[in-house]
């Protein structure tokens, strides 16, 4: 039997625009159409799921205007934002609770009761991110989430080595995302939190829709291994090629490390007058159901825990499944150790890039070309 997910592949879309401004004015377009389109009630709100970051920052300005222009009204749109930073005040400048009220919430209609973004100061952090789970699986599930991308290819707080199946937790960050955001800290690389809430990469798959800005050309071996590479959990937005509804929209620098005939492809399926709202399957509205496993209480252990055991008809009959197997996704224990990979560096894993001894130039040191180029041709 051929995976359901195999019927996936191939729908990948990807809309190149000149610059952030037209990247941003075509996600803020697909946008306001979806959510006219759906049509939301208070009963059937549209779910929407959010990014912070400075790519979007154009994207909420533009839907304010619109909302402004009496082109789109939020009242029926329940948010989720994708993460927050764990230990700074709710009201600190860059908590991502103080970005979204500044760039988006406290200039449209949407009420206060739909809006959802993690508490980074729960005192039961692990408790905090099923309870999020939970509340987007009772909500029906995300319609579209909007995201951004990392310049290590990470989606959300979902850095390089997360599980592709991962939901909602704590993740450490990586040291290139401390660098990389270290900016909005006053480049001080202490002052940026070392933990996160996130959504997981699952948690994002979910979603009906799935559309990422990608904008400048420090995003562009992000967009290369998410879009030519093949889906792998270091680059975490490769994830989406298993999307059926996956939407890229980058600029034109994000696209320098891409191959010639892979923007031409995408560029060509745009002029042949495709919409990219009307490619891959059918949008159906289908409430997810997931539903976190229960919690194991303290003391029980995986060996307490016998589950009953059936014989599957076999050849020589000595493979046995257990009944009821499952999946065992207890966050508790997961939830201050996630178990995943954190790489030091993304240049050391950048082995043919001309940014490769970057940071040994940084550091006044010398760094040599490629072994190669020294070796002389007899
Ligand atoms: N958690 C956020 C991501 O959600 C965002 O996509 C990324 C890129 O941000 P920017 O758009 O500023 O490059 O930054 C942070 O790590």
């Amino acid at each position: 039997m051929v995976p359901s997910f195999i019927t996936c592949v191939g729908s990948m879309r990807v809309i190149i625009r000149e610059d952030p401004q037209g990247v941003s004015e075509y996600i803020a377009e697909y946008i306001v159409s979806r959510i006219n389109a759906f049509n939301p009630t208070p009963e059937k709100p549209f779910v929407l799921g959010l990014p912070t970051g400075s790519s979007p920052e154009i994207i909420y300005r533009i839907l304010v205007q619109r909302h402004k222009a009496g082109e789109v009204s939020f009242r029926n749109v329940v948010t989720f934002n994708m993460d927050e930073y764990v230990g700074i005040p709710r009201d600190h400048p860059e908590s991502y609770h103080s970005f979204m009220y500044k760039h988006f919430f406290s200039h449209v209609d949407i009420l206060p009761a739909n809006i959802n973004i993690l508490n980074g100061n729960a005192p039961d952090l692990a408790a905090e991110a099923t309870a999020y789970e939970a509340k987007i699986a009772r909500m029906g599930g995300i319609e579209l989430f909007l995201g951004g991308v990392g310049p290590d290819g990470h989606i959300a707080f979902n850095e390089p080595g997360s599980s592709l199946t991962s939901r909602t937790r704590v993740k450490t960050l990586a040291y290139d995302t401390i660098v990389a955001n270290s900016r909005f800290f006053d480049n001080d690389v202490n002052k940026v939190p070392k933990k996160a809430l996130t959504v997981g990469i699952q948690t994002i798959m979910d979603a009906r829709e799935v559309v990422i800005v990608c904008t400048g050309s420090h995003k562009a071996l992000a967009l290369h291994h998410g879009l030519e590479g093949g889906v792998n959990h270091m680059w975490t937005l490769s994830a989406l090629q298993l999307h059926p509804h996956p939407l890229i929209v980058a600029d034109r620098d994000a696209t320098m490390e891409l191959k010639v005939k892979t923007v031409k492809y995408f560029e060509s399926i745009e002029q042949s007058g495709t919409d990219a709202r009307t490619q891959g399957p059918p949008l159906v509205y289908r409430p997810r159901t997931y539903v976190p496993a229960p919690l194991i209480t303290t003391g029980t252990t995986a060996a307490a825990v016998k589950p009953a055991v059936t014989s599957v008809p076999s050849e020589n009959q000595r493979v046995l499944v257990p009944k009821d197997l499952k999946i065992n996704t207890d966050m508790r224990r997961s939830a201050d150790e996630d178990g995943e990979l954190t790489p030091d560096s993304m240049s050391s894993r950048i082995l043919d890039s001309g940014i490769s001894g970057l940071d040994a130039a940084l550091k006044g040191e010398l760094s040599p070309d490629r072994m190669g180029s020294r070796m002389t041709t007899v």
